[in-house]
């Protein structure tokens, strides 16, 4: 991964972008810090006020792991196109599938109280999605502990989900689901925009980094580890950075500075 903001990583962004690019991003640990209870993540004002500016100029589209209303409810301006549950909710012409992903996912539910019987006294929270299952872990007192338990309930539900562990979550998708990646692909032909930059920051946002597709940058928040992405940020607060650099970019391509 290039580091965005080094000579060789400006210079990438500054021939990608052009009229025709869509901006999409994820939510938890790219545009809102990471925070220890999931209620109370917060897109810092700067960010909402870009978001806004850029939404304007060019289509912003946002592809979030949470479900949509709980997204609405925190993001604090209204993208061009809204995607929740990590691409299985709210994409144009998936309605039908939706209602069979939320069926499944109340199966799991009622499974994983057979299995896990416990769970909330080991410090586990399950957030029921709808679309998909978040199975959150950071507030245990034994997170690798835990963790291992998880995976191995997970193992376990009929019939067997996609399983994407994220930041202390396991995230449990029903097969068939349409992923980040998919969604990015039918929005890029929604809004026919040829090119897209996508940034995100965790294991569900590789199914976009790794579609190998030369008319989409990745840029993932993180340059730490392994991933697919093109480019990278060394931190969350990077994302400030980012839009202005966008927002400049997307200005010069109209002609309008
Ligand atoms: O795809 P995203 O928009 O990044 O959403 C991914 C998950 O984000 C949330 O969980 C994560 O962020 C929480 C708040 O910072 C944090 O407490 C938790 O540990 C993280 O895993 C959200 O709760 C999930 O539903 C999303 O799938």
């Amino acid at each position: 991964m290039t580091y965005l903001f080094s000579y060789a990583g400006r210079t990438i962004l500054r021939r990608f972008v052009d009229r025709a690019t869509l901006f999409a991003f994820d939510l938890d640990g790219t545009l809102a810090p990471i925070v220890a209870d999931p209620d109370r993540i917060q897109v810092p004002q700067g960010v909402q006020e870009r978001l806004i500016r850029l939404n304007l100029l060019a289509p912003v589209v946002i592809i979030t792991g949470r479900a949509l209303a709980d997204a609405r409810k925190h993001l604090g301006f209204t993208p061009c196109y809204l995607v929740g549950n990590h691409g299985a909710e709210g994409l144009p012409g998936r309605e039908q599938q939706e209602e069979e992903f939320c069926r499944q996912c109340s199966e799991w539910l009622e499974q994983l109280k057979i299995l896990m019987p416990h769970a909330s006294g080991c410090g586990i929270f399950i957030e029921n999605k709808g679309a998909t299952l978040s199975l959150h872990y950071r507030n245990a007192s034994d997170p690798n502990a835990v963790s291992r338990k998880l995976v191995q309930a997970i193992s376990r539900l009929k019939p067997p989900p996609r399983r994407i562990p994220g930041k202390y979550v396991e995230n449990i998708v029903p097969y068939g689901a349409p992923h980040k990646g998919e969604a990015l692909s039918q929005l890029m032909l929604q809004t026919g925009c040829s090119k897209a930059l996508f940034v995100g920051d965790d294991a569900t946002d590789e199914d976009v980094f790794s579609l190998a597709n030369d008319r989409i940058l990745g840029v993932r928040v993180g340059c730490e580890g392994s991933s697919l992405a093109d480019c990278c940020l060394f931190n969350q607060r990077e994302i400030l950075d980012v839009l202005d650099e966008i927002i400049q970019l997307t200005l010069k391509t109209k002609d309008l500075v």
